[in-house]
């Protein structure tokens, strides 16, 4: 889908981190976000970098300001049309959900769902035809030997990269991917967010990736966003974040949060599955 105007724009937005939710933990974000463009999200433990991938995926409505996704309105349209909407763009979140007994090749196909049609969809997940794209996938995040593996037998970050591999072969225009590399170790996440930039580069996609490792933002992403308590603290070019701004960025941040920052943070609790796919 072409968007001519921007692919995200939030103006003064409020939300919370839950559907539902009465209380804003978000506040008064401005952002606009381009087509193609590949934007890092910054923060503390809390700030409130996964609800503002939920509040873009359209999971959680705004309770302020106003919201505009690939150039529509998702909260002044029907539930119906809010999940099309939903199905061009994809949330990947830092432990994908993945049913216990699925093959690898399945859950990777799973990200092509929604530009499927029913018949197809439900063939796809009892005979995958499209094992290749599955295979290209997987090995661009380093998994080519697990193609038919079943994922209840994958380590914590092999099953984050089934996640990614997912989000590679799907078609949404808008990636909005959550703390892509919390269960790899510095190398393997160094590979994995390359092939996740170049891939998102080379077919178009709009890139927003939540990451602790301030390093990783600064090297590969031009934009950074960084939140503190609920509101943008920065948002512009990541040569303008310099030390000392980071350092106050994790001011009275507990010791390991710091390191999260610097290296690897650990795992984390899931989206609600519902949300995401
Ligand atoms: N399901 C929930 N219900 C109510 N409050 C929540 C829920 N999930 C998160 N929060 C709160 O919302 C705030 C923002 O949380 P959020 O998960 O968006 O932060 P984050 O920056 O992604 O944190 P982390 O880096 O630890 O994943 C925090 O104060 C958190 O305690």
């Amino acid at each position: 889908m072409t968007v001519d105007g921007p692919a995200v724009e939030l103006r003064g937005l409020s939300a919370g981190a839950a559907p539902g939710a009465s209380r804003a933990v978000l506040r008064g974000i401005d952002l606009r976000i381009q087509p193609r463009e590949q934007v890092a999200v910054i923060g503390p433990s809390g700030a409130g970098k996964t609800s503002l991938l939920m509040a873009m995926a359209c999971a959680v409505q705004p309770l302020g300001g106003s919201l505009r996704v690939l150039d529509r309105d998702p909260w002044a349209m029907s539930s119906a049309q809010r999940q099309a909407l939903r199905a061009q763009l994809f949330l990947a979140p830092q432990v994908p959900p993945l049913p216990p007994r699925q093959r690898v090749v399945a859950a990777v196909l799973a990200g092509r769902l929604p530009s499927m049609g029913l018949m197809q969809s439900v063939l796809q997940l009892w005979h995958p035809t499209q094992a290749q794209l599955a295979q290209e996938a997987l090995s661009r995040v380093d998994l080519a030997d697990k193609l038919w593996d079943r994922v209840d037998r994958l380590s914590g970050g092999e099953r984050q990269r089934v996640g990614l591999a997912r989000l590679l072969v799907s078609q949404a225009g808008l990636w909005l991917v959550d703390e892509p590399l919390s269960a790899l170790d510095p190398a393997r996440a160094g590979r994995v967010m390359d092939a996740m930039l170049d891939a998102a580069a080379r077919e178009g996609r709009t890139l927003v990736c939540s990451l602790h490792q301030v390093a990783v933002a600064r090297e590969r992403f031009k934009r950074i966003v960084a939140l503190r308590g609920g509101e943008v603290f920065y948002d512009g070019p990541s040569a303008g974040l310099d030390d000392a701004a980071v350092s106050q960025l994790y001011e009275g941040s507990a010791d390991d949060d710091v390191d999260r920052a610097a290296n690897q943070p650990p795992s984390a609790a899931a989206l609600p599955e519902a949300m995401c796919r």
